[in-house]
Formats: structure tokens, C-alpha cells, sequence
């Protein structure tokens, strides 16, 4: 079967989780998918056999649970056989590659694996010169170029981005960087994505790894709620 990412529009995707109770919470709110990430280098950093436990931790404590947001790995010039392990610990639904290296190899082992990846735009390419990679990404992502990869709640050029939207249609394109429950409804409105992908904009005030706000993700989860119902021509439940 092909892999596929697919959500309704507007998807929400929280990234770079750390914790079970914010797995939960995620899963509880109907958050479309999670983001874990597994570059050493980010202060949301999952190592390998503690977020097993975290994982373990969630389903523990919600066994009833009968959704579970799609898990989305989060790697950064990781070797292939370090993503394919992870791919199988996690039943990750998708690989997430940033960084310097070149994506087809980390696509060619999506396909392998049978699983969806997503190529991650960071800044603002020139559109006529886009071309997707091959094999063809279930996602596209547009994040604001960084220091770090990612994750540093800086936002990307929202006029760009509205434009890359169409030029990469039909492949569904989601934005990240910056976005936080006070401008989701803006960004769904200027930008018209598939979804949006937020880190930073979902945490405790001065979280250091990480740490999910639930009242954060509940807003979120609202916003989202309310763009879907007026594509649909409803008003939200
Ligand atoms: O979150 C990180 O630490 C990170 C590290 C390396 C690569 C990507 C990372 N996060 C990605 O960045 C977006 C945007 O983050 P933010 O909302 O601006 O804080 C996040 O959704 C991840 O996909």
C-alpha cells in the first residue's frame, strides 16, 4: 500500500514532544499529528530508549485511547540505519528530514519502509525553479531558515509562502516557524495551507525541553476546528 499522510485541511501537526502527559494530551485534544525529534542537537531531543518509555508511559495511561495522532520523526543528517530503527520502534507514519544532506536517499527509504515523508523547505527558494524530489513527497513543509534546523519560533514569509501553495499543488503543503494560537487564524487565512506544524508556539513559558502547554493545544485545536467547519461552509460544532 502507498504511504499516505493524509488529513483533512487544515491538518494540525505539534512538534518536538517530550513528554507522556503532552502525548496524551495531544491524542485526547485530536491533534492530527505528533513530531519527535531525534536530532541530538535539539533541546527536544528523544533518545532513543527513553522516548520508548515516554511512549510506553502515554499508552499506559490513556489504554482506551481509540485515535492517535500520526507520529512524524524529526531527523537531522541522521544515517539511514539510525531512521530506519527508529522508523520500526516508533511505527513512525512518516520521516521528516532536515538539514545539510541531500533528501532522496532518506526518501528512497521512506518508500522502502513503506512509510510517507515530508521535504522540509527552509526560507524562500525561488517557486520557478521548485522542482519535488523523487520519490515525491506525501508533504511538503515550509519552515524559516535557522540557526539550529528549526524549532526556534521564528516565522517564514507568509506572502511567499501563500504563493508556494499553489505553485506545489496537488502535493499538499503545510507551513511551520513561528506560528502560536495567536496568529494560527491568520496564517490558515493569508496562507491557505494543508496545515500547519508548530513547536515553540504549543510550549510552557520557558519550557527547556520542550514542554507542551494543553491550553495552548486546545486552542489550537479550536482554531483549526473552526477554519475546517468555514471550508466545509459550517459553523464548527
Ligand atoms: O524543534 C526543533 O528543535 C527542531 C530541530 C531541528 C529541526 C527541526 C526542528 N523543529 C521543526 O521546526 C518547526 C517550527 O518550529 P517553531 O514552531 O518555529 O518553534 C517545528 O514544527 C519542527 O518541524
Amino acid at each position: 500500500m502507498a504511504a499516505s499522510l493524509a488529513v483533512a485541511a487544515p491538518g494540525l501537526k505539534v512538534c518536538g514532544l517530550t513528554r507522556a502527559e503532552d502525548l496524551r494530551a495531544c491524542a485526547e485534544l485530536g491533534v492530527d499529528m505528533v513530531g519527535l525529534n531525534f536530532w541530538p542537537g535539539s533541546k527536544r531531543f528523544l533518545e532513543l530508549d527513553a522516548g520508548r518509555r515516554v511512549l510506553e508511559q502515554a499508552r499506559g495511561e490513556h489504554p482506551a485511547a481509540r485515535f492517535e495522532p500520526a507520529r512524524v520523526g524529526v531527523f537531522v543528517d541522521a544515517p539511514l540505519d539510525a531512521v530506519a530503527a527508529h522508523v520500526e520502534a516508533w511505527s513512525l507514519a512518516a520521516i521528516q528530514p532536515h538539514g545539510d544532506a541531500p533528501v532522496e536517499p532518506y526518501a528512497a527509504l521512506a518508500q522502502r519502509l513503506g512509510v510517507a515523508w515530508v521535504w522540509v523547505i527552509r526560507g524562500t527558494p525561488a517557486l520557478e525553479r521548485l522542482r519535488l524530489p523523487e520519490p515525491a513527497p506525501q508533504l511538503v513543509l515550509l519552515d524559516a531558515a535557522v540557526p539550529g534546523y528549526g524549532g526556534a519560533g521564528h516565522r517564514t514569509d507568509w506572502d511567499w509562502a501563500a504563493q508556494a501553495v499553489i505553485a506545489l499543488s496537488p502535493t499538499p503543503v503545510w507551513i511551520a516557524g513561528g506560528i502560536h494560537p495567536g496568529n494560527v487564524t491568520e496564517v490558515l487565512g493569508q496562507v491557505r495551507p494543508a496545515g500547519v506544524d508548530l513547536a515553540s508556539g504549543a510550549e510552557l513559558s520557558g519550557a527547556r525541553q520542550g514542554e507542551k502547554d494543553r491550553a495552548a493545544i486546545a486552542a489550537l485545536v479550536r482554531a483549526r476546528d473552526h477554519a475546517r467547519a468555514s471550508l466545509r461552509g459550517k459553523p464548527a460544532d
